[in-house]
Parts: C-alpha cells; structure tokens; sequence
C-alpha cells in the first residue's frame, strides 16, 4: 500500500501541494485527475523521492524520503517524458533497466512492439515512445506504478491495449496511479478516483461510489405511461413525465412494481439515469467554484 499523508511540497515559498492525504491499496488503481496546474504530476514526483516535502509517503510501511529510495525498488514509474536513450534501440533500453529478460520479450509482445523494438528509439513516433515508457514502467514485476499521462499520443488500438495490460497486473496485485485528462478513457480502467484542484484533495472515492452518488433518478418505461403517472401520484410517488419514459427518485425505486403489476401494468425498463464520469468531474469542480472551502 501507498499511504501519502499531509504532504506539502513548496516551490519558491509557494505551497502547491497542500496537506494532501491519501492511500494506494493493493490491486487499486488510482486516478489522479484535477485541471491543469492542480498538482498532480508534482504528487507523482514527490512519491517518487524526487522532490522535497513535508508529510510522511510509505510505500509497504517503508518511508520514502528524498535522500532514501529504498522503498521504491518495486516502484515502476512513467512520468512526463518516457527516460529513453535515444542512440539504443526500445530493446536495448528495456534490457538497460530489465532484471529479467522473459519481462522484455513479455512486454515488447503484450505492448505489440515487435516491428519496431530492434529500430533506434530515436526513430520512434511520440506513440511508439509512450508505449516503450510504459513497459520500462511495467518491468520487474512492480508492486506498484504510476503513470503521469499514460495515454499520450497513443492511438485506439495502443489505448486499449495499454488499458487491457492495465488491467491484467491489477488483477495481479499491482497498484496503479495514474494521471489522465481523458477522462472518459480514464473512467474505463480506475477503481478509485483522487480528484485535486489547487493542491488540495476534493474527493477521495471509489469511482463506483463517485458516479453512484449522481444517480439519484432512475428512468421508469411501462405499456401504459398515463396510467402509470396517475398510480404513483395516487401512492404518493412523485414523477416527471418526460413523454417517452417517466423519471422516479431513487428511494421509492422498489415500491413501482408491486403497484403497476397490481394493476396489470407491464414494466419495460426501470434504470439508473446516469451522467457520466466526466460531468461528474465538472460539477464537483464547478460547485467548489461558487462554495469554496
Ligand atoms: N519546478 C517547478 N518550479 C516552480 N513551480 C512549479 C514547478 N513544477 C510545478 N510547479 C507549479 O506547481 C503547480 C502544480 O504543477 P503540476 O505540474 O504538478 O500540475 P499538474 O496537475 O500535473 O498539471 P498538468 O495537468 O498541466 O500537467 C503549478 O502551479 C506549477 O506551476
């Protein structure tokens, strides 16, 4: 587990991370979001041991300081620009940092780099490189790893495939931060969301519980919408009748059936209504814009 607790990194006196909490559990995988400037790359630097801080960063209940790296020998990380030596090719640099050659004959498959890996990575597309900082990030089996923009010039097949990969040493036990304005691509794979702004955490959840909370109406189809209305009134249920379908709050969700099945009414659909991740994001954003803390 990363357990990063009330963190301040300055730069010039000026606090741009201020007392951040918050914890990487095993197997999560953890978005980092915010706007720009909001502090996240500096938090990826920071739990790396590149930056000085105050606050405490245990990675396995091991601290990390900027003089002591010894809790980041399971640490794989991509951050800003991939570290890639421009004069040796992408299997060379994987062998470069590689304790175990099958990883790299793993990793240049999986990341379908076979074509090119024996190419000079200076020849590389912006893609090409993002995907070889990855499988350096994914070498040695990491415990954890952070990825800053992972999905950086990658095109739909890359994406996926980076995000099945995600996905894979997950479910192995493998921790993830990462970084991502795509939200939409982002959502597909995190488990738990940190969302900061100014250096300061604004919400720490699991995404399920992030985007649960937004359902609060659900969409209600029946044979017989007008009769429908007239019964849910007649049982105190209020709806708003948006002509195809009917809207109901969730806390009388599980009264609707008995009563319509009562009076032979066929229910046809009954979901959440959803608003996805990203207007999630921007509500939370915008409301702490008009009530600041
Ligand atoms: N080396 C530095 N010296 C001075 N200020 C810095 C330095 N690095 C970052 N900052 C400032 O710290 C704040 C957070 O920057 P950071 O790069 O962590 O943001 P970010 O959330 O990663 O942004 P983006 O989404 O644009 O990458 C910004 O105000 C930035 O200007």
């Amino acid at each position: 587990m990363i357990t990063v607790k009330n963190i301040v990194v300055s730069f010039s006196k000026r606090q741009v991370i201020k007392k951040v909490s918050f914890q990487v559990k095993e197997g999560a995988v953890v978005g980092l979001i915010g706007p720009n400037g909001a502090g996240k790359t500096t938090i990826m630097k920071t739990i790396l041991g590149l930056l000085k801080f105050e606050g405490a960063i245990q990675i396995n209940g091991s601290a990390v300081t900027v003089n002591n790296h010894q809790a980041l020998t399971k640490v794989g990380a991509l951050i800003e620009r991939p570290a890639i030596y421009p004069f040796l090719t992408g299997r060379q640099n994987l062998t470069l940092y590689c304790k175990n050659q099958q990883d790299v004959l793993d990793l240049v498959t999986s990341l379908e780099m076979t074509a090119y890996v024996d190419d000079k990575s200076k020849q590389y597309s912006l893609g090409m490189k993002q995907k070889l900082g990855i499988a350096i990030a994914l070498l040695n089996q990491p415990e954890f790893v952070i990825l800053d923009e992972p999905m950086n010039g990658l095109d739909i097949e890359a994406t996926i495939l980076v995000r099945q990969i995600i996905k894979k040493y997950a479910d192995g036990g493998t921790s993830f931060l990462i970084s991502s304005h795509i939200l939409s691509e982002l959502e597909k794979v995190i488990t738990d969301v940190v969302l900061i702004n100014n250096g300061e955490i604004l919400v720490e959840k699991p995404i399920t519980e992030l985007i649960q909370n937004e359902h609060q109406q659900y969409k209600l189809v029946t044979n017989n919408l007008a009769k429908t209305v007239a019964l849910l009134d007649a049982n105190g249920i209020k709806s708003e009748n948006n002509e195809t379908y009917l809207m109901i709050d969730a806390s009388r969700i599980l009264e609707i059936q008995p009563i319509i099945y009562a009076h032979g009414i066929q229910l046809l659909e009954l979901s959440p209504i959803t608003i996805d991740f990203e207007e999630v994001v921007v509500n939370v954003l915008k409301e702490r814009e008009v009530n600041p803390k």
